[in-house]
């Protein structure tokens, strides 16, 4: 436990003066859907028909994503536990794809006169998607605006909270989600006691799996070793062995390209197949239930359940559960630690070490091939 004397508490986040909560975005209205989805696929190679698609998920709820208000509901849950430990630390939202963008955020913190911020970023598993693009963005944005020098030093300083897929409060929070996912699916009249646990991520293409792994364990690993203590953990608490698998949702790209399979729907039915009757779905791979949650397995996924005739409930995020929250703040005081210099204890559980906080060369390139030419904020290697 961090110090409760205020004093020694403020000192816990030196160097920092300013924590930059970092996400995806989503639209408010249905006017936002069509700008935001060519945000989000600016030179991605998305066929017009995915696209389409996807808008369309965005309609059906109104034109507006949930992702915006769970976002400005753990940015005050942040707060909270910041304020409780006698911290004094701003905490300032942005986003790479929808208002409030990157550039909002740095205007915010230079309006606070902030010189050094520590960013936490919303994806727990590194992977292009949730780790260098955010920090590509961040260098392309303070480029923009005439603030990042060769040399790679920037006008306002960013450090990044370490991807903390493995760190114990994000385990113990999916964990209590998943133990109450097994309750909700004795409640809704499934058989707990047979059910089987299947976790799903975003799928993101071969390629980008392959180059997730420079330097530490690849996107998919780091979902294994989460998923295994997951399920171990929820198999004490229910006392019987409960069997899991590793599924993917929200596939895009062109069919030719490979993306990590199988995809949910098509894994239910492998499942059905074999003779499972009753599953509890995990959803690991997000923090919140943004759009992903909503449609892919709240709508899509559980539609399939029902077809295969197979009871199925959804277990929860960990959004804003305190074990998650707690273990975000410690993670946040870790940072800063690592940051003065200090030799310190990362917290971790499962067969993964600590994922570095400034990340190695060439760490989570789109692909292999094709190092982006895109600077890319910390990390060892600037300009790659
Ligand atoms: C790994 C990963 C995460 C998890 C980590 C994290 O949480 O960051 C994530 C999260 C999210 N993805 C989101 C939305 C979208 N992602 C897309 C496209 C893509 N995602 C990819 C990967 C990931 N995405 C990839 C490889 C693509 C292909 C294009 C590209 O190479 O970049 C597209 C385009 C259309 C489509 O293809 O679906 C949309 C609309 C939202 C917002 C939801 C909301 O609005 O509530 C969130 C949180
Ligand atoms: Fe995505």
């Amino acid at each position: 436990m961090p110090s409760t004397s205020p004093q020694a508490a403020v000192s816990d986040v030196a160097p920092y003066d300013a924590l930059l909560l970092y996400s995806f975005g989503g639209p408010d209205k249905p006017e936002d859907v069509v700008p935001f989805l060519r945000n989000v696929t600016a030179g991605k190679g998305i066929p017009d028909s995915r696209l389409e698609e996807v808008g369309e998920h965005y309609y059906g709820f109104g034109g507006k994503s949930p992702i915006n208000e769970q976002n400005l509901a753990l940015k005050a849950a942040l707060e909270a536990e910041i304020a409780a430990r006698g911290i004094d630390l701003p905490v300032v939202w942005g986003n790479r794809n929808w208002a409030p963008y990157t550039n909002d955020a740095i205007d915010e913190l230079e309006a606070m006169g902030a010189r050094r911020a520590v960013a936490l970023v919303t994806s727990a598993y590194s992977s292009y998607s949730g780790c260098r693009q955010y920090r590509e963005d961040l260098a392309l944005t303070l480029d923009k605006r005439g603030q990042l020098g060769p040399d790679g030093s920037t006008g306002i300083q960013f450090d990044k909270v370490r991807s903390y897929f493995n760190h114990p409060g994000f385990v113990r929070a999916n964990v209590d989600a998943v133990v109450e996912g097994f309750a909700n699916l004795a409640e809704a009249g499934g058989d707990a006691a047979k059910a089987r646990l299947v976790f799903v991520t975003h799928s993101i293409p071969d390629t980008m799996e392959a180059a997730s792994g420079v330097g530490h364990a690849t996107y998919s690993d780091q979902h294994r070793s989460v998923a295994r203590l997951v399920a171990a953990a929820v198999s004490e608490s229910l006392g019987h062995d409960v069997g899991w698998d590793l599924a993917f949702c929200s596939r895009s790209g062109p069919p030719s390209q490979p993306w990590l399979e199988p995809d949910v729907n098509d894994h239910l039915a492998a499942l059905a197949a074999d003779g499972t009757t009753d599953v509890v779905l995990s959803p690991i791979g997000f923090v919140s239930d943004h759009m992903e949650v909503a449609y892919d397995l709240d709508t899509e996924a559980l539609a399939t359940a029902k077809e295969l005739g197979i009871t199925a409930v959804r277990a929860g995020t960990v959004g804003t559960r305190a074990p998650f929250v707690q273990g975000l703040v410690d993670l946040l005081l870790e940072r800063a630690a690592l940051a003065r210099g200090e030799s310190v204890a990362e917290a971790t559980v499962g067969d993964l070490p600590a994922f570095p906080s400034v990340t190695p060369p060439g760490c989570c390139l789109r692909r292999h091939e094709e190092p982006s030419g895109i600077p890319a904020l910390c990390s060892e290697d600037m300009h790659q």
